[in-house]
Parts: C-alpha cells; structure tokens; sequence
C-alpha cells in the first residue's frame, strides 16, 4: 500500500539518524572511559546520572513522550557504557 509504503520510508530514515547518533554518543563516551582509565574514576557516577534522569524526564514531558520510556531507553544505553567502561579499566595499554 504506498500510503504506509511512505511512511515506513520515513520510519526507517528516523532510525537510521537515531543509530548514527547512538553510535556518536558511544564514541564520545568512549573517550570519557579512556579519561576515567588514565585518572582511575569509577565507571558509574551515581550524581552523573541522577542529573541525566531528571533531564530525559523532563524532556520526555515537553515532547509529549512516557518518561518512564525515555528513562529506560537511556539506563539501558548507559548500562552498556559501564560495562564498556569496566572493560576498558582492566584492558592492558598496547
Ligand atoms: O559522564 C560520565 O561520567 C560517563 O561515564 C558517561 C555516562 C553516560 O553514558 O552518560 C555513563 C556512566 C556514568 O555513570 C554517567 C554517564
């Protein structure tokens, strides 16, 4: 059906750009794990993220979105940042 064809084009390109800025955000915060590597900080920064929760929540209320959603999507990005993080903390410098 081309009416659900076009829209299904559009929902495929809003997921391309959420993935190509996924995968920028991993490559920022891989610079900040080399950081917390060289000075020896822990993985999680509880504070950090207690500040981040209560922008997506707002953020989620000004876009109309399900703040619980929002926040999930975002532990789950962040738990795999830890754990990255962890890994690189034990990793031998080359
Ligand atoms: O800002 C940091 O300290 C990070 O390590 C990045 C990040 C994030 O992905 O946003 C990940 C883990 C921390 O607990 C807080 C935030």
């Amino acid at each position: 059906m081309h009416e659900l064809d076009g829209l299904r084009t559009r929902i495929d390109s809003i997921d391309e750009q959420i993935i190509q800025l996924l995968a920028e955000r991993f490559r920022v915060t891989e610079d900040v794990g080399l950081i917390k590597k060289r000075y020896q900080l822990q993985a999680v920064d509880p504070q950090r993220e207690a500040a981040q929760a209560e922008n997506f929540r707002a953020l989620a209320r000004a876009h109309q979105l399900n703040p619980d959603l929002v926040q999930h999507i975002f532990s789950c990005v962040i738990q795999e940042v830890v754990s990255r993080h962890r890994i690189l903390s034990i990793t031998p410098e080359k």
